[in-house]
């Protein structure tokens, strides 16, 4: 079949769903991905043709779209800060929020500028993306990265591979001080804390969309309506005995719990507490310094 009609059909069975545009980044993230053509291809090859079993996969993918499972697990990865991610069912999809995130820990810490050797411990480390996105732009940082999930872990691990930079996975309950403290061990204080943990409310579910609800990890996502900061409140008391003084910890936070963060955070020996906004004008960042 040619590429054109395919594509055709992708707007004909999918726009209804997604909207036109979606439809077409779809098409085009799958056309890259399998046959390492372009939006280009199709405009300069117009009669562009497929065999049977070269379109297979574009059928496959357009019945799981249909299904609203997200084309990252369609594809198996995606880009993260502009590096390859590997992503399957047992890992959250790293958000754009959360590039934000970790570009704010570099800017701080080429403000920052110290001399000796950083060290950094990222929490609930899904696909290791915040983990391996600073260990490759601050290549003289020792990094560590911690998650529940051994099955997160592995994707972690051989995304760390992907991308050639050494990381420390290490796999611990954070709700379970004693495990934590004793995968820890006797390791030297940290430089940086950053947790992107789950945060989302099981209020909030019924405005979440399909292709979060049935295919994302709930271990990744979900925590319980009557204490949303668990997480949060446990890796801010672990902060307390593991940073170095002046030491930073980074958060991506609820958008919706900003106020209720920094009166949390503001309950231990903190100073210079600072919440920022995402691109959509979101609280969505917290930042604070060990005294
Ligand atoms: C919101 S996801 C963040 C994943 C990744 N850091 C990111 O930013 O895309 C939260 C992560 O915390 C992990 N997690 C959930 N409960 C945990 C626990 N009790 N201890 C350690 N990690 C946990 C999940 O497996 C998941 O990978």
């Amino acid at each position: 079949m040619i590429l054109k009609e395919i594509h055709y059909i992708y707007h004909n069975e999918l726009d209804a769903i997604y909207g036109s545009d979606e439809v077409d980044s779809f098409f085009y993230w799958l056309i890259e991905h399998y046959f390492q053509c372009n939006r280009l291809t199709l405009a300069l090859e117009p009669q562009f043709a497929l065999t049977k079993t070269e379109e297979q996969p574009l059928f496959e993918a357009l019945s799981r779209l249909k299904n609203q499972e997200p084309i990252q697990h369609i594809i198996g990865e995606t880009e993260f800060f502009g590096l390859p991610f590997k992503v399957n069912q047992h890992t959250l999809i790293p958000r754009p929020e959360t590039e934000e995130l970790v570009q704010w820990i570099i800017k701080c810490h080429s403000e920052r500028s110290e001399e000796s050797q950083l060290k950094i411990l990222d929490i609930g480390t899904g696909t290791g993306c915040i983990a391996i996105s600073l260990a490759k732009q601050l290549p003289k940082a020792q990094v560590f990265a911690l998650d529940v999930s051994e099955e997160a872990l592995k994707i972690a691990q051989q995304n760390a591979e992907i991308n050639q930079v050494n990381v420390s996975f290490l796999k611990a309950n954070i709700l379970n001080k004693d495990e934590s403290l004793s995968v820890l061990g006797d390791a030297s204080k940290f430089d940086i804390i950053v947790s992107n943990p789950p945060y989302v409310r099981e209020l909030e579910k019924q405005d979440m969309k399909k292709n979060v609800l049935d295919y994302e990890p709930d271990l990744a996502l979900f925590v319980e309506d009557n204490n949303p900061l668990v997480f949060y409140e446990v890796i801010t008391q672990l902060a307390v005995d593991k940073l170095k003084p002046n030491g930073q910890l980074f958060f991506e936070i609820n958008q919706y719990l900003g106020a209720e963060m920094q009166q949390m955070v503001k309950a231990y020996p903190f100073e210079h507490i600072e919440l920022r906004q995402d691109m959509f004008g979101n609280n969505r960042m917290l930042k604070a310094e060990l005294q």
